[in-house]
């Protein structure tokens, strides 16, 4: 407990998922600590962005069973009831919730004020105006949907996956600005939900960031949704058109051609909380994109301040933000130097999942080992061939990226993670047990190949051949 007026050891502020760790960290630690949250504590990930979105995809990918139940020999009618599936979503909220509300922390030990916090000078912030004293503290105000300065778009009620989640009816034509992980989740399982969905995407392809074979076959199965994908695709203006419908209006593209839509969903990245909490006045910098300037502990250009998850230039995942608020939270109670972690695993939850971590899995320097789904026999069974399991390995063998794309490729990259982590080889993967049949028998044959390669060298296949060879002139001895 903090005398009144005392300056607590580490005011956190934002109760996200960064925050909330960083908080929990400290007070473990013995740190006297405040967390502040000016609207719900939980953050994105709860109210408007994982947990949603995987509920919204778990509905969807139970309608594209049904749609699809006759490969397998099934006869199934499907009629998909919208506001019913997004009351599935906020229980599914709901049942998370309890695990970081105010009442949850406080029992833990974690004081949560709520308020807006603005930081007035050093070593002080208001919080809805009353001052708050603190020895340091932790930055962990997130990140909200950025809106592009199109021409027009401020006049048309358009969604971001703030708002996306009050809808009650799904819309007839939904487009969608924007194909990197919010833009195929959401546009894939809206399609899968019923609607018309168009994806537009300003980049060449889907997925910019990712191995350009798994943005390909995202592509194929959203196409096979209905979706219909417009990558390299540039709007000049949008138009309002409110007679057919609240929200309702057109994309002009700079070519000309135009799409009309019901609903429009803004997904183009996010930009980092930084403007009016006062930052100016403690001296922490942002970057030219407005992320916080951190360094390789995560300390700010502010060395009695520290931040953590989607306001920092670090990428913008829910265990990012949980790992770099715990490692910024013990950097400041301790005065260690833990390096923040920079190898981060990412999975986007469309259908196939592209599960990806490491050395770039295309185009890069490293030797490149490919095993397609077709030759996994879980994928076969489950009539889910089209993916591949991919890995980076360096002149020694040692696993160092990975791109898995297929159902649950996510849980596979688990492996992978380790592998890479750990230094480990080929040959250590191909060497482990795999359950048959496993999605994971794809990293395993991928890993065997790889290691069957190594022993087709020829130094190695001269080795084993004089081990052949004075074992068979052994046996012979032994049997005269
Ligand atoms: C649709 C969608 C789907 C996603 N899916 C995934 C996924 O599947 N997996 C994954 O890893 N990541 C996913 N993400 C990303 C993930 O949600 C974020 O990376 C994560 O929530 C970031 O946590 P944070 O603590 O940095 O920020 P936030 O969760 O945004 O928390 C910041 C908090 O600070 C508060 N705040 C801001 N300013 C102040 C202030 N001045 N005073 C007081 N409080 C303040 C805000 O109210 C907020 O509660 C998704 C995001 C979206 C939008
Ligand atoms: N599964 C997950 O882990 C998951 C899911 C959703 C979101 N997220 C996180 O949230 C962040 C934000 O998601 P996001 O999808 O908004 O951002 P994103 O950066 O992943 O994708 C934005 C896409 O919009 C495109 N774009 C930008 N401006 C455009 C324009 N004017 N017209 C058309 N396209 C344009 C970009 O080229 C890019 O492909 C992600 O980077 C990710 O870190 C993670």
């Amino acid at each position: 407990m903090t005398a009144p007026g005392a300056p607590v050891d580490l005011l956190v502020l934002g109760g996200g998922t960064a925050g909330i760790v960083a908080a929990k960290t400290a007070v473990s630690l013995g740190a006297s600590t405040l967390l502040v949250e000016r609207e719900r504590t939980g953050g994105d990930c709860l109210w408007t962005g994982c947990v949603p979105s995987k509920a919204l995809l778990a509905a969807a990918h139970q309608a594209a069973a049904a749609r699809t139940a006759d490969r397998f020999g099934l006869e199934v009618t499907l009629r998909v009831d919208f506001a019913r599936v997004m009351d599935r979503v906020q229980q599914a909220i709901a049942e998370i919730a309890p695990i970081d509300s105010p009442e949850t922390l406080r029992a833990a030990g974690v004081p949560v004020r709520h308020g807006q916090g603005v930081f007035r000078g050093e070593g002080e912030v208001a919080v809805d105006g009353v001052p708050v004293r603190y020895r340091q503290a932790v930055l962990a105000m997130g990140s909200a949907p950025t809106i592009p300065p199109l021409p027009g778009l401020a006049e048309v009620d358009y969604l971001t996956s703030d708002s996306f989640w009050s809808l009650r009816e799904a819309p007839r034509r939904l487009a969608v600005l924007g194909a990197g992980s919010i833009g195929c989740e959401l546009g894939q399982a809206m399609a899968r939900l019923g609607s018309e969905v168009t994806l537009v995407e300003n980049a060449e392809r889907i997925l910019p960031r990712e191995d350009p074979a798994a943005a390909a076959a995202v592509a194929r199965s959203l196409r096979c949704d209905g979706v219909r994908v417009q990558t390299g695709a540039r709007v000049a203006a949008v138009h309002a058109a409110p007679a057919e419908g609240a929200g309702a209006g057109r994309l002009q593209f700079e070519d000309g051609r135009e799409i009309a839509f019901d609903r429009l969903l803004v997904a183009v990245g996010r930009t980092p909380r930084t403007s009016g909490a006062g930052l100016e006045r403690i001296g922490v910098a942002c970057d030219d994109r407005g992320h916080i300037r951190v360094d390789g502990h995560l300390r700010t250009t502010n060395p009695r301040i520290w931040a953590a998850g989607d306001l920092t230039g670090h990428p913008q995942f829910t265990h990012v933000a949980a790992s770099h608020g715990s490692l910024a939270a013990s950097n400041a109670v301790l005065g260690v130097r833990r390096r923040a972690e920079t190898t981060v695993p990412r999975v986007t939850y469309t259908h196939p999942e592209v599960a990806a971590l490491g050395a770039a899995t295309d185009g890069s320097d490293l030797r490149v080992v490919t095993r397609e789904h077709t030759d996994v026999d879980r994928a076969v069974t489950e009539g889910e061939t089209d993916g591949f399991t991919r890995l980076a390995v360096d002149s020694s063998g040692r696993v160092r990226g990975a791109t898995i794309v297929g159902p649950r490729a996510g849980e596979t990259l688990g492996e992978a993670a380790l592998a890479v982590a750990r230094g480990m080889r080929t040959r250590d993967l191909a060497g482990l047990m795999h359950p048959y049949p496993t999605w994971n028998d794809g990293l395993g044959g991928a890993a065997i190949a790889d290691a069957r390669t190594q022993l087709d060298a020829p130094l190695a296949r001269r080795a084993v051949r004089l081990i052949v060879g004075s074992r068979r002139r052994w046996l012979d001895r032994r049997a005269t």
